[in-house]
């Protein structure tokens, strides 16, 4: 694998990272520094964004208002570029990241509609492609921040031959409507217990809730007209990532499969938040194993309704892409519910960062699935929290200027009692207090073998996906296996002629051509309708079949434990390479 380190940014300050090994060190060695006492503590940055193309609009604010108004450590003006920021706030995080074993650090991205959110987290539309990253022989200098870390850590874990001892994992969960997603595993539902319900439920005035004609409370996917997912998982899906590549089909999966929508403000607007988390476990050389984490928090955008075009007649809720035979979500009121769904979980964020302040005994941090959601990072004895006020500031969106500088001051007093906090937030042990690798995989590997009985079980029992074949002449089990498989293939193809598009803009883009008229990028385009159209006909045929029953498919239950028994073979897979069997 060829080095990874950006080589267009200068070294990192700190440690091993940049170039080649320091004179004296040894390969596994620097990397596992004992830290004396990890503290929790809050920074702010604004960041203002340049006006787009074409935009004049002058601004109330000077840079040294906006720092003062929002209490900010930093403030970064419409000239700086992505680098600039990269190297100021992320840096140093993740030079502590990549020495410090169980360092944890959050970034959370908070702004109106529009201002630089995603472009900050991510980049910028449409330059997380392979291509790219092969143009720029590294990190392109767009690459937002989660990619930049991914590429960086990878890079910085081959240059230290700490590979087999290392794992780097992603997540990707997404709230919308109150219910979270795992962006990284078909949207499959993410329950957090207590979250989304207590959420919806709690507030009557939420324009989002419903009932059936029991009065019971519906939760937003019922009403939406959504299948019930299969396989409810707990936690979200964590995907190992071994190279670049890996990092860039991530990334991409995450941009394909969030709920996006065009409005007025943003052609590409989030109406989701979405938290990325990267895990980093190392076992060091004498076995002990630790694990750090650096979570990147992309918040939907904040909006006035009025100003974004939405209001309670906007039909056509954002279209979570990628997802072939998915039912569309095309509501009257839903892009309305969207928006207020985000600025009351919004507030929600607000008013536990102000209860934290406070030093609250209570911290409802129940109000809403993204106050949930956040709920481990932000309170994680290690957390150090960096949070980007992402802004426009032209005068037209003065208020909004405003509103984002007040919730920096909130976190600023919560960065002001942080000391305390931290002795009374009991530590979740990921911080140096490292367990003994060896111990875990004997323990892992009992786990692995009750659980690989219990599927062995279940399967006995009937609860694997099967056909039925009583009651169905053979033709028509062979026609419905067909089209199953039809079914599969076409889903595949979609996903790949879309990363396809995705390449080809970009290359169209670097080369300073257009996208109109561009004979390849119509080729796709036609190919990906025929394959969303064989989608759409097989999912069709298949749920239709499905309710013959001549199809059962697996129990979640089942589901569950063939997930948890993965998770252990490859947990066991790291730990034996990394040398503690
Ligand atoms: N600092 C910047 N420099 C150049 N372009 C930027 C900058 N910040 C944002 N943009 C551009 O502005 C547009 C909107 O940005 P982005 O999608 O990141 O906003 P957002 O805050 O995530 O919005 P939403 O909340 O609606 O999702 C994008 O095309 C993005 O590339």
């Amino acid at each position: 694998m060829e080095p990874l380190r950006p080589a267009n940014l200068p070294p990192l300050s700190v440690g091993t990272t940049a170039g080649s090994a320091r004179p004296g060190e040894e390969a596994g060695r620097e990397i596992f520094v004992e830290i004396s006492k990890t503290t929790w503590c809050m920074k702010i940055c604004v960041r203002r964004r340049p006006c787009a193309a074409g935009e004049t609009e002058s601004s109330n604010w000077t840079l040294e208002d906006l720092k003062s108004k929002a209490a900010a450590d930093t403030v970064f003006g419409p000239d700086t570029s992505q680098q600039e920021v990269l190297q100021s706030i992320l840096e140093p995080q993740l030079d502590r990241f990549l020495h410090e074993p169980g360092f944890s650090a959050v970034f959370l991205a908070y702004g109106q509609t529009g201002s630089g959110k995603t472009h900050t987290i991510f980049g910028p539309p449409g330059v997380l492609t392979e291509h790219d990253y092969n143009q720029s022989g590294g990190s392109p200098q767009t690459w937002g921040f989660f990619p930049y870390a991914a590429v960086a850590t990878l890079g910085a874990l081959e240059r230290q031959g700490l590979l087999k001892r290392a794992q780097l994992k992603v997540s990707a969960v997404e709230v919308y409507l109150e219910r979270m997603f795992d962006l990284l595993n078909e949207r499959h539902h993410v329950a957090v217990p207590g979250a989304s319900v207590r959420a919806a439920s709690n507030r009557p005035d939420n324009e989002s809730t419903k009932y059936d004609a029991n009065g019971k409370w519906l939760p937003p996917g019922k009403w939406l007209g959504e299948k019930t997912l299969p396989g409810i998982s707990a936690t979200a899906k964590k995907t190992v990532i071994d190279s670049a590549i890996d990092v860039v089909h991530v990334a991409r999966l995450v941009e394909a499969t969030r709920s996006a929508q065009s409005h007025a403000l943003n052609h590409r607007s989030s109406r989701s938040h979405c938290m990325i988390t990267l895990t980093l476990r190392l076992i060091d050389l004498t076995g002990n194993l630790s694990e750090g984490r650096l979570v990147f928090v992309d918040l939907a955008g904040s909006e006035r309704v009025g100003k974004s075009g939405v209001n309670a007649e906007s039909t056509g809720g954002a279209k979570a892409f990628n997802l072939p035979g998915r039912v569309t979500v095309d509501i009257p009121g839903t892009r309305f519910d969207e928006a207020r769904s985000v600025n009351c979980s919004l507030s929600a964020l607000g008013r536990v960062i102000a209860a934290l302040a406070r030093r609250d005994k209570y911290v409802s941090f129940r109000d809403s699935a993204l106050t949930q959601l956040l709920k481990d990072p932000l309170t994680g004895c290690a957390a150090h929290v960096t949070v980007i006020l992402a802004l426009r500031a032209e005068q037209s969106n003065d208020s909004e200027t405003q509103s984002t500088m007040r919730f920096g001051t909130v976190c600023k007093d919560a960065a002001g009692s942080s000391n305390m906090r931290a002795k009374s937030v009991p530590s979740k042990g990921r911080t140096n207090k490292a367990g003994a690798a060896a111990g875990a995989l004997a323990e892992l590997r009992k786990q692995l073998m009750a659980t690989t009985e219990e599927v062995e079980r279940m399967t006995a029992e009937g609860q694997d996906e099967h056909v039925n074949p009583q009651g169905f002449a053979a033709p028509t089990i062979q026609g419905f296996l067909d089209n199953k498989a039809k079914f599969e293939d076409a889903k595949r193809l979609v996903t790949r002629l879309k990363e396809q598009m995705a390449e080809r803009r970009s290359e169209l883009r670097l080369a300073g051509g257009s996208e109109d008229g561009d004979k390849r990028l119509q080729e796709l385009g036609t190919s990906l309708t025929t394959a969303q159209q064989a989608t759409f006909v097989a999912s069709g045929i298949f749920y239709r079949q499905v309710t013959t029953g001549i199809w059962t498919g697996r129990t979640p239950a089942l589901q569950q434990k063939m997930t948890l028994r993965d998770q252990l073979t490859k947990e066991i897979a790291f730990l034996e390479s990394a040398g503690t069997a």
